[in-house]
């Protein structure tokens, strides 16, 4: 049996974000493997995300609850880069208006940091890094993105994070607007892990 394979196909996902365990789940059904989310076990380790990149952030996620759970782990450091703001807030989005700052708090920030600058200066993109970590395995890593422009006001009620500030010029939409379906097919998580499944893909195989 491989290393990578996934034992009695269970993977952790090494994240309490209940936003991306809803969309992690829904690109996993169908697939046959369990998806246990960090909300599922007790006395997790804490983990400082004080690493220079997403990628160094995922990797430490994934491996610090690897080591603690012995189990497949993925875990997904993201954000939102924003071209005016040059590059902010990039890693730090989920602490972009303080350490606990709520999705809200995180946004009216934007919109302040962003304002009277025009539409066309508003260019930004999300970026997902996913970490795969398996006990005694070098860490794997993929990463994508997608590119939209950040409105002046909020619009749409579903995804989470930025997602009602971000719009898709191709959809006339922002994230918050799309069905789950639809976000995953264009996000920057969705394919980031399609191309995931296709690094595993001939490991699981074989
Ligand atoms: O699809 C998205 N739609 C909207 N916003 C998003 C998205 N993807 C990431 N984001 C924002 C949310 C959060 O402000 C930051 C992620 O920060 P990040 O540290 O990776 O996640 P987190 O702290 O919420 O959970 P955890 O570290 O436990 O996985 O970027
Ligand atoms: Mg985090």
């Amino acid at each position: 049996m491989n290393n990578r394979q996934a034992p009695n196909n269970k993977i952790v996902l090494a994240t309490k974000n209940q936003g991306k365990i809803q969309e992690f789940k829904t690109l996993f059904s169908g697939l046959g493997i369990e998806i246990l989310s960090l909300k599922e076990f007790e006395n997790v380790p804490e983990i400082i995300e004080d690493g220079t990149s997403f990628e160094e952030n995922a990797k430490k996620k994934a491996e610090t609850i690897c080591q603690f759970t012995r189990l497949p782990t993925i875990a997904d450091d993201s954000g939102l880069v924003v071209d005016a703001l040059a590059g902010a807030p990039g890693i730090n989005s989920a602490r972009y208006a303080g350490e606990n700052a709520t999705d809200e708090q995180n946004n009216q920030k934007l919109l302040h940091a962003l304002a009277g600058i025009p539409k066309e200066k508003r260019k930004a993109r999300f970026v997902a890094y996913l970490a795969f970590a398996v006990p005694n395995k070098e860490t794997i890593g993929v990463e994508d993105i997608v590119e939209g422009y950040i409105l002046e006001s909020p619009r749409g009620q579903r995804g989470f994070g930025y997602d009602p500030l971000f719009y898709l010029p191709e959809l006339g939409k922002t994230m918050a607007e799309l069905d789950p379906e639809i976000k995953n097919q264009i996000s920057h998580r969705g394919k980031a892990m399609r191309r995931l499944f296709h690094l595993l893909k001939g490991e699981w195989e074989q």
